[in-house]
């Protein structure tokens, strides 16, 4: 059976947690940013409010109004807290619980998974592509879980006990939900809704935990650097008592507020693409706290490799000529892994520059 190809390299660069643990008010300045990187003259909270809230049952109903409302998101936010989507409380707690349990564990342990130095599976960092980087205040761990051949399980945790049936239980969930608004979006695109799902041959999930230290100087460092997703769509969880996310809306940088049980749902870059840029793969970033951790969850939803990704004929049009170019997604997603996260940029790939 095919096995899963490597995604990556990253430069091996230290643990963030293991230096908060030593010393908690240091920051060193490999990870300082600029007053004009961190942008925080256009941080405008009043507007989390206003993120889109969309029911999956009724959507899944294919209920008008919903799926207006779908379009509306994806044209307007690219984001948007998605509730009723069936991912049962007490399965998004046990991978929360099982992620907490391994953050907790002595350095050693959790190096025994660290990423080997030909990919990004496993613990360690990504998008580290040389010495004077500017690096994010994190440590993360991210695994290919779907399909269950290109799982490279030597990297999956043994410790906490039972946490790989934790990631397979929330991922399972998850991958519902997402072959459910891939359904959806091919809808909103003009298309019956198995075209889209059809269009990924198969589809590929990776699971991503970020793991955020506190920072004693949040005001200065970046949890994770802004970016826009290479996936067709991700899939959040994030903790409900601390704040992280933003998203750019409008030039400014809006926080998606925890909503108890909702998952959070952002458009990637394949579905810009895809809809010749109707709706949105909108930069976020992570920001740090002061006094606590913070975890976040996210499940990448993509194609295999081979799949040509191109704007939809429906989509192209007198008023929208055509912007991207094909592309072979595994082409398209090296090529990003090998850039650092900066906004935007790695998209230029597809884009037809006129
Ligand atoms: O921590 C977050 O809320 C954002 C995570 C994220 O954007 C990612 O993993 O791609
Ligand atoms: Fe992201």
């Amino acid at each position: 059976m095919e096995e899963a190809p490597s995604l990556a390299s990253s430069v091996p660069v230290p643990n963030v947690q293991e230096m908060v643990r030593k010393d908690p008010l240091g920051i060193p300045q490999r990870y300082t940013r600029t007053q004009q990187e961190m942008d925080n003259i256009n941080y405008m909270p009043s507007l989390s409010s206003d993120i889109p809230i969309i029911d999956l049952a009724l959507l899944s109903l294919e209920n008008q109004e919903e799926l207006f409302k779908l379009d509306a998101a994806c044209k307007n936010w690219g984001f948007f807290q998605l509730v009723n989507h069936g991912v049962k409380k007490e399965v998004q707690q046990r991978m929360k619980d099982g992620a907490g349990e391994f953050f907790k564990l002595g350095i050693e342990e959790k190096n025994k998974y660290a990423m080997p130095c030909d990919d990004i599976q496993g613990y360690g960092h990504a998008y580290v592509v040389s010495e004077d980087q500017t690096l994010d205040w994190s440590d993360t761990l991210i695994f290919l879980v779907h399909p269950t051949n290109y799982r490279k399980l030597q990297l999956w945790p043994k410790t906490p006990q039972g946490f790989k049936e934790r990631i397979e239980e929330y991922s399972s969930g998850v991958r519902r939900v997402g072959e459910e608004i891939l359904g959806c979006l091919s809808v909103i695109m003009g298309m019956q809704k198995h075209v889209l799902p059809g269009l990924h041959r198969e589809i590929v999930q990776a699971l991503r935990v970020n793991y955020y230290p506190p920072c004693s100087m949040p005001g200065q460092v970046l949890g994770l650097s802004p970016h826009s997703d290479t996936s067709t769509v991700t899939i959040l969880m994030q903790d409900e008592d601390v704040c992280g996310l933003e998203i750019r809306h409008k030039g400014k940088w809006v926080p998606v507020t925890p909503l108890s049980d909702a998952l959070v749902v952002n458009i990637g870059d394949v579905i810009e693409i895809r809809s010749n840029g109707k709706y949105k793969s909108v930069e976020h970033r992570a920001m740090t706290n002061k006094k606590k951790e913070r975890c976040s969850y996210a499940s990448f939803i993509v194609p295999v490799d081979d799949v040509v990704v191109e704007p939809l004929e429906q989509m192209v049009n007198a008023e929208r000529h055509k912007m991207y170019r094909e592309v072979r997604y595994g082409d398209y997603m090296r090529q990003a892994f090998k850039q650092k996260m900066e906004g935007k940029a790695h998209i230029d790939f597809a884009k037809i520059l006129i």
